[in-house]
């Protein structure tokens, strides 16, 4: 289904929105609420993403389907690996299948194992045979997806001498890494990060660390992006209130709150929400230079509120873009163009020159199965009337996305 966005402005008031949990939070939580005995988590993510790992970590079935989600994909693939007298078929969607795996396939190997392709070398389907891992050390590259690094370690905890990893080339997403190990250690593991080199300390005394340990999920900052957008290409004095959010957070698209003081829009904590306030216009003659290899999943809305504004940028880092729901740098250049941009991609970076003209209206927006997509256009409906394919994408991270668009004011009809 397609849905018509008319052009719209935000309500007066200011008003307010309530996210739910971090999916890459929630989505290491629920790998450590199996591993461990006892672990309450509130606030969970209410994403497709996170309910499929909930059903596949619950599920007793041979074959198992995640559908888009990669990190329920690559963490099940470790989790899988290591639960003894378990066989799985371990599937997902057709984009999922041709998303590559071999880097976290081959580390698990060399633990000890046994996983094998049922289609194509390197990619899901994955038939898993769970078996005592042997192996404490592991080499693996850390340039392709940061997912296989967090995959291992939240498994590592649990091997009876914990596990060394050594990071190969330049490590990309570094944030979801470190997110990994910080919520180990709420959980009572200890680890150390230096240079390219993890140690994972085993877990000793499960039951005593967990007694009635309860972790709330801060809400998800990369949901928040679009509300920045909106917030951005708004007239100054516009003002939209997110919750519920920390100021130490460890999410690394909170660096949203640093990147939009480049186009006008303020952060402001109170309590656990933050307001977000448009302060001043921003000059067209800005050129928005970015490097986004530590927060890959804001550089849609970022690249689309730069268009909207009129802006350049030069946003690099992105090597990681190829390989996520679809290819972004592709779909980015292919719909920007269609509104009108002037937009270059290379296999890691994004060139958007200056705006000359208008916005093109009503033009209609392919989604490419990308929940990104969707939602990283819709804020251009505060310049023109826009179409966005395939609505219901949005459910992979934020299901409630169009109905929260509309309580805050915009025109939308399903078409
Ligand atoms: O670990 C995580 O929760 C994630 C890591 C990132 O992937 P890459 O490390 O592949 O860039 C990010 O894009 C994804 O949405 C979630
Ligand atoms: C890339 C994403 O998710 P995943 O890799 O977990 O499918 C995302 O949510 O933008």
């Amino acid at each position: 289904m397609n849905i018509q966005l008319h052009q719209s402005i935000v309500d007066n008031q200011e008003s307010e929105v309530i996210i739910t949990g971090s999916k890459s939070e929630s989505n290491r939580l629920l790998i450590l609420q199996a591993l461990l005995n006892k672990l309450e988590i509130k606030n969970l993510s209410n994403s497709d993403d996170t309910q499929v790992l909930q059903k596949a970590l619950s599920s007793s079935e041979r074959e198992i389907d995640v559908h888009h989600a990669g990190t329920a994909m690559r963490f099940l693939t470790a989790y899988f690996s290591m639960l003894e007298n378990r066989e799985v078929l371990l599937t997902g969607s057709t984009r999922m299948q041709e998303r590559p795996i071999s880097v976290l396939v081959d580390a698990l190997k060399d633990l000890g194992a046994d996983i094998q392709y049922e289609k194509k070398e390197g990619y899901p389907p994955l038939l898993i045979k769970g078996k005592k891992l042997t192996q404490d050390k592991v080499s693996l590259l850390a340039n392709v997806s940061s997912q296989y690094i967090s995959a291992l370690l939240l498994m590592g905890a649990f091997l009876p001498n914990g596990l060394e990893l050594n990071l190969i080339g330049k490590v990309t997403s570094v944030p979801y890494i470190k997110m990994t190990l910080q919520l180990l250690e709420q959980v009572g593991v200890n680890s150390d990060f230096e240079g390219n080199s993890i140690k994972v300390k085993p877990i000793i005394h499960r039951q005593s660390i967990l007694n009635n340990t309860c972790l709330t999920v801060e809400s998800d900052w990369s949901s928040a992006s679009y509300f920045y957008s909106i917030v951005a290409l708004s007239e100054p004095g516009t003002k939209i209130l997110l919750s519920t959010y920390k100021e130490q957070s460890l999410q690394g698209d909170s660096s949203l709150q640093d990147i939009y003081k480049q186009f006008g829009v303020s952060t402001i904590f109170k309590e656990n929400t933050i307001l977000l306030q448009k302060l001043k216009a921003v000059s067209e003659d800005v050129v928005v230079d970015l490097n986004l290899s530590n927060a890959p999943d804001i550089a849609q809305t970022i690249a689309v509120t730069c268009y909207g504004l009129g802006v350049a940028c030069n946003i690099k880092g992105l090597h990681t873009l190829k390989i996520k729901e679809t290819d972004r740098l592709e779909a980015l250049r292919v719909e920007l163009s269609k509104l009108g941009a002037n937009i270059e991609v290379t296999n890691e970076s994004l060139h958007l020159k200056k705006r000359e003209g208008e916005i093109n209206e009503n033009i209609s927006i392919a989604t490419y199965q990308d929940h990104r997509m969707a939602m990283a256009f819709a804020p251009l409906a505060l310049k023109v009337g826009i179409v966005i394919e395939e609505c219901e994408v949005v459910s992979k991270s934020y299901p409630g996305f169009w109905q929260d668009l509309k309580s805050i004011g915009f025109k939308i009809n399903k078409i």
